[in-house]
């Protein structure tokens, strides 16, 4: 008996009588049609692909009750066929030799299913998992049914530089907050618009200028001298025992506050009663995850219990934002450097541009620069050789200076200062990976190189694999050696000490050191935009307290273990850095 189906079919079709195999080729087709239609026109809009992906099914669904009786069973096998369907149309193409990509190495999951990415994301493996790939697979690998990760230097300026390309999806899956306080047309981060990015990123071009520097250098002394006297407090006449890796959070996260919008977040006065440092963190797991499936960020987005944490940290960032609105100017802060630099004419309202981006300045300025503060003192200690010698660096240009911290400038200049902070973001970068570029949309592709990379296809220049790639960096990429970022004549000459220096070279001959490919702030007109200031909080904080204190790790701390459990989750995360301090020197 051919029961009638309750919905009304296209074409009175589910009048006629069609037979079981008709139904389901019917169903099939539906979906490998749903398939090619979406290919060729990447869906923007989720629910409206939802919306059709849950209505086709229903047609053949009504072809089969003419000989199957239960209702539900219709549904059931008309939905299983359907997706099965999708899923094999879609796997088939991604692995066939039809596919744009198809002439690139890579996993077979991974060419599949962008859930391989995400896997390793869950676990912050992320970018250990992309140096893998690469020591297998080359300079280019097929890491996602659409995306390459490229390691190969004569490509960054067409991916990242001025004649590349505009950010891909990934920040649109980093997103997991609705958007009415942070639109993502505002987020400089975020924008995929090229002409957008450009005028959004000219005002923080400007409030990074020297000019707005030499402000911030002011506060930055202050709030480093701020953290001098607590650990010195905690040391009392005697040794302090500190977790290094919390107390860099709370200085970062504290300037960060004082440069974006004067406020004290109190951290290095009170610790994290409000346990901001840790709900930042902890909210980075989701994004770690969906970014690399941005239609889960969409989800994300509406579901209520997730993202609370980010939620929180968001809402208490922007609440610090509006209140800085509403006062007077008190000290030439970043808000106030945006607010000079917004051009009226692109912009007639610059205060959600304004509030958007303090909120960034947050969360992109702190932990970065204060991972690569953890990871500076772990490689010193772990290197007493390199600490040894950095401190006597510090000690000379400190009595230079008349007994305090030399200039911006002087420690700007100072070459192992900044020879091991190069060396510690190039072994650990602080974005190990997330540096991701796309073809513009609506262009059709781009040309790298010989290769045609077309719309619809991302592309990722790992920092973390291309900082240990030894074709780039040698001898001994995979170890902490300061000395070669130092002149090579000065080393080959042995200027720079002890023979140790030269990790087992004889002469300069050999030494592979490729600065294009150093990019721990990216590069090109999207790198970085704090990198300036950054390394001034680098320079001063690591100058200041190598000066003032000596450092050593704490009885049983595991280096190895401690290394092996840095998590890529947009930032370097790092567990506690458990340290003894003395007290040495005053200034
Ligand atoms: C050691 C510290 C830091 C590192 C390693 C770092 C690294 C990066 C990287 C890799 C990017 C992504 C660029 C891309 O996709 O190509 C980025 C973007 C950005 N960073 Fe930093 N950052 C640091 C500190 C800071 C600070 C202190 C600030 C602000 C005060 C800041 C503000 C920004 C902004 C606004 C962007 C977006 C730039 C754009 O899209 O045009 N960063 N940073």
């Amino acid at each position: 008996m051919a029961l009638v189906f309750p919905f009304p079919t296209p074409f009175g079709l589910g009048d006629m009588v069609w037979s079981v195999h008709q139904a389901l080729i019917v169903d099939a087709l539906a979906a490998v049609g749903v398939h090619l239609y979406c290919r060729k026109n990447e869906p923007e809009d989720y629910w409206k692909l939802s919306a059709v992906l849950l209505a086709l099914p229903l047609v053949p669904a009504s072809l089969l009750t003419h000989h199957i009786p239960s209702l539900l069973l219709c549904l059931f096998i008309a939905f299983a066929v359907f997706f099965a369907a999708l899923f094999s149309s879609m796997m088939l193409y991604r692995i066939s030799p039809l596919h744009p990509l198809a002439g690139y190495p890579g996993p077979l999951l991974w060419r599949v299913t962008k859930f391989s990415a995400a896997y390793y994301g869950a676990f912050g493996k992320y970018h250990i998992k992309l140096k893998q790939l690469h020591d297998r697979y080359g300079p280019i690998v097929r890491i996602g049914p659409n995306e390459l990760s490229i390691v190969q230097v004569e490509l960054i300026p067409q991916i990242l530089g001025s004649q590349g390309m505009p950010k891909g999806p990934l920040w649109e899956g980093r997103r997991i907050l609705p958007s009415k306080n942070f639109n993502i047309n505002n987020h400089l981060i975020g924008v995929r618009d090229l002409q957008r990015h450009a005028q959004l990123r000219k005002p923080w071009n400007k409030a990074f200028g020297v000019g707005p520097l030499k402000d911030y250098e002011e506060m930055l002394r202050s709030r480093a001298g701020m953290m001098g006297s607590r650990l010195d407090e905690i040391c009392g006449e005697g040794v302090g025992r500190v977790d290094l890796t919390e107390w860099t959070s709370f200085f970062a996260f504290d300037f960060m506050g004082d440069i974006a919008f004067t406020s004290d977040f109190s951290l290095l006065q009170n610790g994290d009663v409000n346990g901001f440092v840790r709900d930042m963190e902890e909210a980075q797991s989701l994004p770690t995850i969906v970014q690399h499936v941005p239609w889960l960020a969409k989800i994300t987005r509406v579901t209520p219990f997730l993202g609370t944490k980010l939620r929180k940290f968001g809402g208490f960032a922007l609440e610090q934002a509006k209140k800085r609105a509403g006062k007077p100017m008190l000290k030439k802060d970043l808000f106030y450097h945006l607010i000079q630099a917004v051009d009226p004419e692109f912009m007639s309202n610059p205060l959600p541009f304004i509030m958007a981006n303090a909120v960034l300045t947050i969360l992109a300025g702190s932990d970065t620069t204060s991972s690569s503060m953890a990871m500076i003192f772990f490689n010193l200690l772990r290197e007493p050789r390199c600490y040894k010698k950095l401190q006597k660096e510090i000690d000379v240009s400190v009595a230079e200076a008349g007994g305090s911290i030399p200039s911006m400038e002087k420690l700007g200049q100072l070459p192992y200062l900044n020879a091991v902070i190069n060396e510690a973001m190039r072994l650990q970068a602080p974005v190990p990976t997330s540096v991701q570029r796309a073809p513009k949309i609506g262009s059709g592709g781009k040309m790298l190189g010989s290769m045609f990379l077309p719309e619809g296809t991302n592309v990722q220049v790992p920092p973390y694999v291309l900082h240990r790639d030894p074709r780039y960096f040698y001898p001994n990429p995979d170890s902490f050696w300061p000395e070669r970022w130092l002149s090579q004549e000065s080393w080959a000459s042995g200027d720079d000490g002890d023979a140790s220096d030269r990790n087992g070279q004889e002469g300069a001959g050999g030494i592979i050191h490729e600065r294009a490919a150093f990019i721990p702030f990216s590069t090109g007109p999207a790198a970085c935009a704090g990198k300036p200031l950054a390394l001034m909080e680098l320079r001063y904080v690591t100058a200041m307290l190598l000066r003032k204190f000596n450092f050593a790790f704490q009885a049983g701390f595991n280096a190895e273990k401690w290394e092996a459990g840095l998590a890529d989750r947009l930032t370097m995360f790092r567990g506690p850095l458990p340290v003894e301090i003395t007290r040495r020197g005053s200034i």
